[in-house]
């Protein structure tokens, strides 16, 4: 696992952007190859969404042979709803880039049959071949996609009943009215993160100090699910200066190193390349 540490929540998106800019970009993405890209909703992933918006109004970065699913829904929400995943993620991503729409996935909250809805929706993410790379957020107990505290860490897509902590946390987007928060919701599974070739993790806020320190310096745990990615072998977690505040200074310390030297790394690697030594840059994980 890596973690990179960034002075502000806007850093933080740019570090994000430009990272998955540069993966889709020497995927050399096709029709026929399409990049497999899962995404979360939430504050937090904001900022990188608008970097990712501006790099493809530059010219740098084209959404048009990228596939995505996105990480969960809430359940009964109309799909109009403004709160509703689906809207949020038409607002503030996808109606801004070159994405067809049909290669859009999102869960459908409303489907009559939900358990059937969260069977095709891994059917779906198979038949592309999987994941290549997962972007994700964390709850401030340390959800990923809506995986709370007590989730199997071998758990796939399927019906959630949310944390009191996360109804509550996201009552302000319903105008602070607890009873407005839909009470379940349908979510990917720990495991369907983990199948994923890469999972990018954004930390911001102090609010998040406390997960993000039982998930790297705790072991593995079902109350921590974000923990679980200790288990992947590409893990990335990107994080601001205020998300770092119950880390151990050693623990921000080697992290920090362990960046410095993979610049190393990929500058050496990159030097071989420019003399025809190796034919790619490569990445540690
Ligand atoms: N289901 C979503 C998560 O996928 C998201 O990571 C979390 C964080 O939201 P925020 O970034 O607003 O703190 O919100 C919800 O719980």
């Amino acid at each position: 696992m890596r973690l990179i540490i960034r002075q502000d929540p806007l850093a933080v998106g740019d570090y994000i952007a430009n990272y998955i800019c540069k993966r889709i970009n020497d995927f050399a993405p096709t029709p026929a190859r399409p990049f497999v890209l899962g995404l979360p909703t939430g504050s937090s992933p904001i900022p990188t969404y608008k970097a990712l918006i501006q790099l493809v109004k530059d010219g740098k970065l084209s959404f048009k042979n990228v596939v995505t699913f996105n990480m969960d829904e809430y359940v009964g929400l109309p799909r109009d709803h403004s709160e509703s995943y689906h809207t949020f993620m038409f607002r503030e991503f996808f109606s801004h880039v070159d994405i067809p729409p049909v290669q859009v996935h999102l869960l459908d909250g409303n489907a009559i049959d939900l358990i059937a809805e969260c069977k095709a929706y891994e059917e779906k993410i198979k038949s592309y071949g999987g994941i290549e790379l997962f972007l994700g957020g964390i709850g401030e107990d340390g959800h990923i996609a809506f995986n709370e505290p007590g989730s199997s860490l071998a758990s796939r897509t399927r019906i959630k009943t949310l944390a009191y902590d996360t109804i509550l946390a996201n009552a302000r987007f319903f105008n602070n009215d607890i009873d407005s928060v839909p009470r379940m919701a349908l979510t990917v599974g720990v495991a369907t993160v983990l199948d994923s070739r890469e999972v990018v993790v954004v930390v911001t806020g102090q609010r998040k100090a406390l997960a993000l320190s039982k998930a790297i310096e705790e072991g593995v745990n079902h109350l921590w699910t974000l923990s679980a990615l200790q288990l992947h072998p590409w893990a990335l977690i990107v994080v601001d200066e205020d998300a770092t505040a119950e880390l151990h200074v050693k623990t921000v310390k080697y992290f920090k190193s362990i960046e410095r030297v993979q610049d190393e790394v990929e500058e050496h690697q990159a030097r071989l390349k420019v003399k025809g030594i190796v034919e790619q840059v490569g990445s540690m994980e």
